[in-house]
């Protein structure tokens, strides 16, 4: 059902007419439920049904389900890279690289830039538009061809071209695309692997209890603007922030502080470019031994769009609360000792923080749930434990039962069942509680002196990456690397994907094939979003710290007369994450004309397609909505 008021009809005139994407139609009209014109034909849908969902399994009669290849490239020139490149290119179309050089760091520096221009104003976007941009080599869209499709795709994208030949080709692309992110210099303590200032207390000994003194009242507030107590810094943030049940946690000491260095004004204003800001204060630091000591004056990152807070909400204890040490810290022990792998530990900061939440400030808490709407189905009132009383040690179970009946969608089935053993029957209720209110505790710092293009300096760090895999890919084919068959048009997607209300009847990305040579994807830590065609289910490929997703576009299958796979894929939105991917396509110069290699065809093999140019190609495909394979289809021969 269309929202109250809003036809089909005035939603696509909004959003595409309008130009204000659909990340506007998220942030502007927030719909409850999916308009219909995102509704999608069931057959363009992804049901739990079609995913294939069961890791591999060893053993006998245990069925094997197959697995996107994570390949360590950290010496290219180790045989054991070029075959296992070359075999999943063969067959699954998709791999994974890690060890390949561009840092985790750089990978955040980019996905700011890229947050940035969505976080713009829709004025600012507009003058990106397809067809009437400012810039000849940047362009802005939603869906994927709003003009001619039925449907349309819960997307945003911007699209880049490199053009490497002219000296200034990137002047007029968007300045938050250029220039640097020096604002996001605060390091997450939680973002070290090291541990650094983090000391885990690990004594069973009973909780300490301290008596904190009052910072402030607690003050309470609901959608859509609080009034507050330092209303002019929370005014600021709150303003343009549709959703109501996202929060941020601020301590009135750690805002004085900032007030102290004069800083508020500039950082409020910032997070434009894809920043919140969380503190924790001194109030959680109490209750975490040692965990999050400081905190208060290292501030934390939280992304705003993927984790930010739409309603401030002061918290703090009440004046005659009792702040327990959260007995988290002792019992989830062995949690903070998984923290060396950065999935795992992410989990495992926000399981701590779940129950800090609970341990520490229940009345806050639970006061505010009754109160929102959009949280309060999640929590059976009966389950609601007394107030001001803080146990000495919660139990998960205590956990589960507030927090009511495990997520249904596919991305939490598919995050669960990544989900560390031992863990099967916590995350599910905490990760409810993250998808649902809590904003992201752990992203990464950024370094202090980013003053690059990002942008741009993502090609020239993925150009030779591209190079390496297409000559390997070549190699294998006993034919040469020609740079300007394989890699002649160097562009880049950048996709947004807003919070959906129903991810299920719609796509984020419909299914298609890449029609260039080869895709270098960065995607984003959410789970549940990017899938590549396996036979007649769908195969999630998962984010992987640092990981550059590769998969062969169809150029690369003409060329190699079927011997490599340019395989379907699409894109999953989520109902409370926002994500953000960088699509990187190496392909032909435009008059390139592609047909199969003579080197394939030695042995009197029968070309399988004829011979055509990569513009041609290229405007079948952009004239129609996204078709699955039909694209290369249209050249087959008979
Ligand atoms: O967003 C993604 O993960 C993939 C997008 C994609 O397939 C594309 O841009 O070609
Ligand atoms: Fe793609």
């Amino acid at each position: 059902m269309a929202p109250i008021g809003l036809t089909d009809v005035a939603i696509t005139d909004f959003v595409v007419n309008q130009r204000h994407g659909v990340k506007g139609l998220v942030d502007i009209i927030s719909p409850k439920t999916l308009p219909p014109c995102y509704i999608q034909l069931p057959e363009k849908r992804v049901t739990t049904e079609k995913l294939i969902m069961e890791a591999a399994t060893t053993g006998k009669g245990a069925l094997s389900a197959p697995v996107i290849p994570v390949i360590d490239v950290s010496d290219w020139k180790n045989p054991n890279v070029a075959e296992e490149i070359c075999e999943a290119a063969a067959t699954l179309g998709f791999f994974q690289i890690v060890n390949h050089g561009v840092s985790v760091d750089e990978q955040n520096e980019l996905r700011a830039a890229g947050r940035g221009f969505f976080d713009l104003p829709t004025e600012e976007k507009k003058r990106y538009w397809e067809g009437s941009s400012v810039s000849d080599t940047a362009w802005y869209m939603t869906s994927f061809n709003p003009y001619k499709e039925a449907k349309l795709e819960w997307r945003d994208y911007l699209k880049f071209e490199y053009l490497s030949d002219q000296v200034d080709f990137a002047a007029t692309w968007p300045t938050v695309c250029r220039t640097p992110h020096q604002l996001f210099a605060w390091t997450s303590p939680l973002a070290s692997p090291s541990g650094g200032r983090r000391r885990v207390s690990t004594r069973r000994s009973p909780p300490r209890f301290v008596t904190v003194p009052s910072l402030c009242p607690l003050t309470l507030l609901s959608p859509p603007l609080p009034p507050c107590f330092i209303s002019s810094v929370y005014r600021r943030v709150a303003a343009g922030l549709g959703d109501s049940n996202r929060w941020l946690w601020v301590s009135t000491a750690s805002l004085e502080r900032w007030r102290g260095r004069g800083e508020p004004d500039l950082s409020w204003r910032r997070r434009q470019a894809g920043r919140s800001r969380v503190s924790h204060g001194v109030d959680l630091g109490q209750i975490s031994p040692g965990g999050f000591a400081g905190v208060a004056l290292r501030r934390c990152l939280c992304r705003s769009g993927q984790y930010s807070a739409s309603t401030v909400s002061p918290m703090s204890p009440l004046t005659a609360a009792l702040m327990g040490l959260s007995s988290c810290f002792a019992c989830c022990k062995e949690l903070w000792l998984l923290r060396s792998s950065s999935f795992r530990r992410k989990l495992v900061v926000v399981l701590c923080l779940s129950w800090c939440f609970v341990a520490g400030i229940p009345c806050a808490l639970l006061a505010w749930w009754d109160q929102s709407p959009a949280i309060k189905p999640l929590l059976p009132p009966a389950s609601t434990p007394p107030l001001l009383h803080i146990p000495q040690r919660l139990e998960w179970t205590s956990l589960l039962s507030m927090a009511g009946p495990g997520l249904a969608d596919p991305a939490s089935h598919v995050l669960l069942s990544m989900s560390p053993s031992g863990w099967s029957a916590v995350p599910r209720t905490i990760l409810r509680l993250r998808f649902s209110i809590g904003p992201s505790y752990f992203d990464a710092g950024f370094d202090e002196d980013c003053g690059r293009d990002e942008v741009v300096n993502h090609s020239n760090r993925m150009k030779p990456i591209g190079r390496k895999i297409l000559e390997i890919l070549m190699n294998n084919l006993n034919a040469r690397m020609e740079e300007e068959t394989l890699m002649g048009t160097l562009r880049m997607n950048v996709n947004y994907y807003p919070e959906c209300p129903d991810p299920k009847l719609t796509v984020g990305t419909g299914h298609h094939c890449d029609i260039n040579t080869l895709t270098l994807l960065l995607q984003d830590d959410i789970l549940g979003s990017l899938y590549a065609r396996y036979g007649d289910k769908w195969l999630h490929i998962p984010p992987v710290m640092g990981a550059i997703v590769v998969n062969i576009g169809d150029m690369l299958q003409i060329l190699s007369n079927d011997r490599y796979k340019s395989v379907e894929h699409l894109v999953m939105a989520s109902r409370f994450l926002s994500r953000i991917s960088f699509a990187y396509y190496c392909g032909p110069s435009y008059d390139s004309v592609i047909e199969p290699l003579r080197e394939v065809l030695e042995n009197g093999e029968k070309p399988l397609y004829k011979p055509t140019m990569y513009s041609d190609y290229m405007k079948y495909y952009f004239a129609r909505p996204h078709t699955g394979s039909k694209t290369i289809e249209s050249i087959k021969l008979p």
